[in-house]
């Protein structure tokens, strides 16, 4: 990408979209153009369409998206499958319309079947059932995928996709009722410290596998990708290191200081029972993770207290 080069960073305030920020402003790139969802809802086809016709941005970095963790998929389906089938469609759509010499869409592993082979190949897509808590979000990523390979197809577009494993890092979601595990734990085991509280209770049995890699490390892999990946497979981004609920919980504890006991609520949903993702794809290209779980632990902690706690 040049560097004056406009480009778009859709989802610009999310965990993703801002590390995607952070990485563009750190390489110099000083032409980005960013809207908040109440300035253009991208759900919204006639706003999308009028801000890609007044904006006509070279690049595209699709991070907007509804997103949740396993209780929020679970509850509400219905935004899951609309809101991202929509924002989809309108940025994919406007951005052919409008010429975007190259797009990148932020999917996710849980497009893979719930029990495809591990480490999950790029080549397991649609080869089995999907994981129910998460499926009408995973039919929308797959569409996705779908929709960029067939613009390229039919108008020769570059549009390509990304499938990152589980992310956590600055700016993430704490929200308790729809975040992810990495975040939610780190609220609850602070905020159990700081009450004094003897046990904490976490969600499921705590023995699904979970893989995670750090949002900035997501952004150096994609802004890799829209220099040097022009194939219309998706390509998995991750760590390549799995661990269970209950060892991560244990590792969120120790970086929080709670010494107290963790219990487990199975009746809540564990999801797929593993989905570490197979990343010799993009290895091959050339990119790997630089931070490790820990140290990501323990800055995301130090960032919570201080934005968050
Ligand atoms: N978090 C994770 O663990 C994973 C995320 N991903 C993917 O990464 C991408 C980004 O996820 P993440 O950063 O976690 O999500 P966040 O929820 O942190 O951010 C989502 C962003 O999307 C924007 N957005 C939502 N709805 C709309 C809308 N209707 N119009 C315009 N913008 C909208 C929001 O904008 P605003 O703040 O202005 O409302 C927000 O900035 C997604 O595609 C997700 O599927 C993939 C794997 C794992
Ligand atoms: C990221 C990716 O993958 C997501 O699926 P998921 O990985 O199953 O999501 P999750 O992070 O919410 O749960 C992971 C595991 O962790 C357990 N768990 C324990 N305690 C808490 C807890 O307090 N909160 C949450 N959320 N989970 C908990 C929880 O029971 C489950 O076993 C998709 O939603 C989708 O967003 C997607 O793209």
């Amino acid at each position: 990408m040049e560097n004056n080069a406009k480009i778009f960073v859709a989802g610009h305030r999310g965990l993703v979209g801002s590390a995607l920020v952070r990485e563009l402003e750190r390489r110099g790139f000083k032409n980005l153009v960013l809207r908040k969802s109440s300035e253009v809802d991208l759900r919204d086809q006639a706003a999308a369409r009028a801000f890609f016709e007044a904006e006509r941005p070279d690049y595209v970095l699709l991070a907007a998206a509804k997103v949740g963790g396993i209780v929020a998929n679970n509850s509400f389906p219905a935004d899951f499958i609309y809101d991202n089938l929509m924002i989809q469609n309108n940025v994919i759509h406007s951005s052919y319309l409008v010429g975007v010499k190259k797009l990148l869409m932020l999917g996710s592993t849980c497009i893979y079947p719930k029990l495809a082979p591990q480490p999950i190949r790029e080549e397991s897509l649609l080869t089995g059932p999907l994981e129910p808590t998460n499926e009408p979000y995973a039919i929308a990523k797959i569409a996705g995928i779908k929709m960029c390979q067939s613009y390229n197809r039919q108008y020769g577009t570059r549009f390509i996709s990304a499938m990152p494993t589980n992310l956590y890092g600055p700016n993430d979601n704490f929200d308790l009722t729809t975040s992810h595990v990495l975040p939610a734990l780190i609220r609850r085991f602070h905020e159990a410290k700081a009450a004094g509280a003897a046990d904490v209770t976490i969600w499921g049995t705590g023995t699904p596998y979970r893989e995670f890699v750090h949002v900035d490390d997501v952004a150096r892999a994609s802004l890799f990708l829209m220099e040097r990946y022009e194939g219309w497979d998706p390509v998995n981004i991750g760590s390549g290191e799995e661990l269970t609920i209950g060892e991560l919980a244990k590792k969120v504890a120790a970086v929080v200081g709670f010494t107290g006991k963790t219990l487990f609520d199975s009746s809540k949903p564990d999801g797929t029972p593993r989905k570490l993702c197979d990343v010799s794809r993009i290895h091959e290209l050339g990119w790997r993770h630089e931070i490790e779980l820990e140290e990501g632990l323990a800055s995301t902690y130090r960032w919570y207290l201080e934005n968050r706690a």
